[in-house]
């Protein structure tokens, strides 16, 4: 799927449109101008994102660092969205390990106290900044892995399966999952889609439906996530994959990009079927109640 949003954003303007439009790209970067990297080495800072780039490899370690659990608030995925924005923008990384400094925390998901007694304007930004985050890491042009050294819930497993490969600590503490049917509230469509085209359509119906929370072993097994090592291990392993990823000539990634683009263009035509549907449903229930 990544691959594939890859390949639209590449090939089909038409599509980038959309996805723009859908994303509110460009909502970051007209805060902030993205800055070109120059030094061979090099470490940019905002509050909540480190990046460490290291041009003699082209892989950036991008550090999430919002204590205590590094939460996605619309501030946070504002940063993380212009740092994405800014290491896509510079030609020469092709590599981007996403970490966090949280103690035995990845990513909490969303921030439920910034989806809370909101004011609907905030709610709308808030939400296009979630959206924006899946769609700049799924379409990234660069070659992404997480390494997962902490829990993960919600948007943290969200977050997680953007990227091309998972490493997580092999912690028995640690756990990953959309659990969002546990908090009774219903994962949208997109976190759903994201997750068949990660573990497959059943695992993803037992996940959701139950809300699932899975061990690092667990996880491995329905391959939620790729390679489970040692906590300690999770972040030197992340970089020693990506120079097997990167090894990969461009072009076969291209390839691959095509097979999976279609398969996600099938997925959103059903998806929009489905809307359609609902939609036609709703009034039908609508009509019968009046009369
Ligand atoms: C505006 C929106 C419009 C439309 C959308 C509406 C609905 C669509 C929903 C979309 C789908 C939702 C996706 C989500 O991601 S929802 C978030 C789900 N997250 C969780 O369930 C995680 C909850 N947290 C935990 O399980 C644990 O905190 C964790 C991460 C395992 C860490 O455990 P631990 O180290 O023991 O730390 P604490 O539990 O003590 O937490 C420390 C501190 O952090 C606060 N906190 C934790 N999680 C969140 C969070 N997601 N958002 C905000 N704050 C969080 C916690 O309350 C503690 O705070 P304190 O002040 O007490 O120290």
């Amino acid at each position: 799927m990544k691959m594939a949003l890859r390949a639209c954003l590449r090939t089909k303007p038409g599509l980038t449109a959309l996805l723009s439009q859908l994303s509110c790209s460009g909502h970051a970067a007209a805060r902030r101008a993205p800055a070109l990297v120059a030094q061979r080495s090099s470490s940019s800072t905002s509050q909540k994102i480190k990046v460490d780039f290291d041009q003699s490899s082209g892989v950036a370690v991008m550090h999430m660092q919002s204590p205590p659990v590094n939460s996605l608030s619309l501030e946070f995925l504002t940063d993380v969205c212009i740092a994405l924005e800014k290491l896509e923008m510079d030609k020469s990384c092709r590599g981007l390990v996403v970490t966090s400094s949280q103690p035995k925390v990845f990513s909490a998901g969303l921030d439920i106290l910034d989806m809370y007694g909101k004011s609907p304007e905030h709610c709308a930004e808030f939400w296009k900044a979630v959206q924006e985050m899946w769609l700049k890491f799924y379409g990234s042009n660069m070659i992404t892995i997480a390494a997962v050294n902490g829990s993960s819930p919600a948007g943290g497993c969200l977050l997680s399966m953007t990227c091309d490969y998972r490493i997580m600590a092999d912690n028995p503490r640690y756990s990953i999952g959309l659990n969002e049917t546990k908090l009774g509230i219903v994962a949208p469509f997109w976190f759903k889609d994201t997750m068949v085209n990660t573990v497959g359509h059943r695992a993803t119906e037992m996940a959701l439906q139950l809300g699932l929370l899975y061990s690092p072993a667990e996880a491995l097994k329905i391959g939620l996530v790729d390679q489970l090592v040692h906590e300690d291990q999770v972040l030197t392993t992340a970089t020693e994959t990506m120079t097997k990823w990167l090894a990969i000539p461009g072009i076969l990634n291209i390839s691959y990009t095509c097979h999976f683009f279609h398969l996600w263009c099938c997925n959103l035509v059903c998806t929009i079927c489905s809307c359609v549907c609902q939609v036609i449903a709703a009034k039908k229930i609508h009509l019968s109640q009046d009369f």
